[in-house]
């Protein structure tokens, strides 16, 4: 697949793997890009996971056209890309390898390769010419592991990103970008913010006109669009007015008074999404955490703490430096409700957080003064 005249894609899509990183559902699969760049010399961008190295290498030799590959270009070694290393260092032993010093090294920790591969250490800034394409390196340290480096082709004025402004989901299914980005993002990235700022502003001197990342679509349009969401949320700044509700209920009345909440919010027009922790995906209802302005934790009371399923949940969100946020409580227990204490305990460490002054506490079941509760805090986050 052309992605332009001289950039060829030769990645593949991936619709077996049951848990994306081990963890994150992908129902939509996902893809592993790498790219071939043809000039007076030739370069291919990352390598794919392991289960696809023979589909990879015929799509490689197939773009090359006969030719000799002269570069391998290593930005990330999350095995999802360098998996393939050995096996194209097998092919094409002549081949120069150009990675940052700790790439190499981690190449060294992953595999056994023979000692006399040819080995190009680049640092931020450093470059290589293929002709009239010019790659140059930007060092991308923490988005998301120490020695991912992202580079920038200024022939054509590609940004190849890394996993920078990648989604979960294959080439060949229709999804939504953002929601599938936003997800990926603030699963696997989205605690290393201040890292991804440092690397939008190097981008913000270059001319790009295309981005090309190691998951999902090459983007071609409304570039702005891409990097003002990378932005938001590498900031964390809401992305959108909303409120998010996470309930974890076991006989069912704190759901009852999650479900009831979002009813009185959705009256007035706002914006809610409601997960049950235990039941839904939890890195969804991580990331709706993040893309909207407020959130809703509604737990039962558990062995003097909270449900289980909450207590991931906010660890979880801690995890991913959440903040900047409004946060209402629901709690319930039958003989000492601990849950809305626990929870607000547990975000404290979380910054910029403000509490909703009212908090619903149910014992055991919804009664009429938390029907009066639910209406109070609804005014309060709408
Ligand atoms: C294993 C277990 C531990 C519990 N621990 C407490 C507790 O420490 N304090 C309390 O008040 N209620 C405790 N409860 C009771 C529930 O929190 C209470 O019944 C609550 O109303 C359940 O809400 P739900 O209907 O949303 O599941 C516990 C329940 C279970 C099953």
């Amino acid at each position: 697949m052309k992605v332009t005249d001289t950039i060829v894609y030769v990645g593949v899509n991936d619709h077996e793997v049951d848990l994306f990183e081990g963890q994150y559902q992908v129902p939509n699969g996902m893809s592993y890009n790498s790219y071939v760049i043809l000039d007076e010399k030739t370069a291919v961008m990352d390598t794919v996971d392991a289960a696809f190295g023979q589909q990879w290498l015929n799509n490689v030799e197939k773009a090359l056209q006969g030719r000799r590959p002269d570069y391998l270009v290593v930005q990330h070694m999350e095995p999802d890309h360098s998996a393939n290393i050995p096996l194209f260092l097998e092919k094409y032993p002549h081949v120069q390898v150009v990675a940052t010093a700790q790439a190499f090294k981690m190449m060294n920790q992953f595999f056994s390769l023979p000692s006399d591969i040819q080995q190009m250490p680049v640092t931020n800034g450093g470059e290589l010419a293929l002709g009239t394409h010019k790659l140059t390196f930007v060092c991308a340290p923490m988005v998301h592991w120490p020695e991912v480096m992202i580079s920038y082709e200024s022939e054509e004025k590609v940004l190849f990103s890394a996993d920078a402004f990648g989604k979960f989901g294959a080439l060949d299914v229709e999804d939504n970008w953002v929601d599938e980005a936003r997800r990926y993002y603030i699963g696997i990235v989205g605690k290393f913010g201040m890292q991804v700022q440092n690397v939008l502003k190097k981008a913000a001197d270059l001319d790009i006109r295309m981005i090309c990342p190691l998951h999902g679509p090459v983007l071609k349009e409304n570039l702005g669009n891409y990097i003002g969401l990378y932005d938001t949320w590498s900031s964390y700044r809401p992305e959108s007015q909303g409120v998010t509700i996470a309930y974890a209920s076991i006989y069912g009345h704190t759901k009852e008074a999650a479900l009831c909440l979002a009813e009185e919010l959705r009256k007035n027009g706002t914006t809610v999404a409601v997960y049950d922790l235990a039941r839904d995906d939890m890195a969804a209802a991580v990331a709706d955490a993040f893309r909207y302005s407020k959130l809703v934790l509604a737990s039962n009371t558990y062995n003097a703490g909270i449900n289980p399923f909450m207590n991931d949940y906010i660890t979880r969100l801690a995890e991913h430096s959440y903040q900047k946020r409004t946060v209402g409580l629901i709690e319930n227990g039958s003989w000492a409700p601990m849950a809305a204490k626990v929870m607000r305990g547990m975000l404290e460490k979380c910054k910029e957080i403000t509490f909703a002054e009212n908090t619903v506490t149910l014992m055991s079941a919804m009664k009429s003064e938390n029907e009066a509760q639910v209406k109070a805090l609804a005014a309060e986050l709408r």
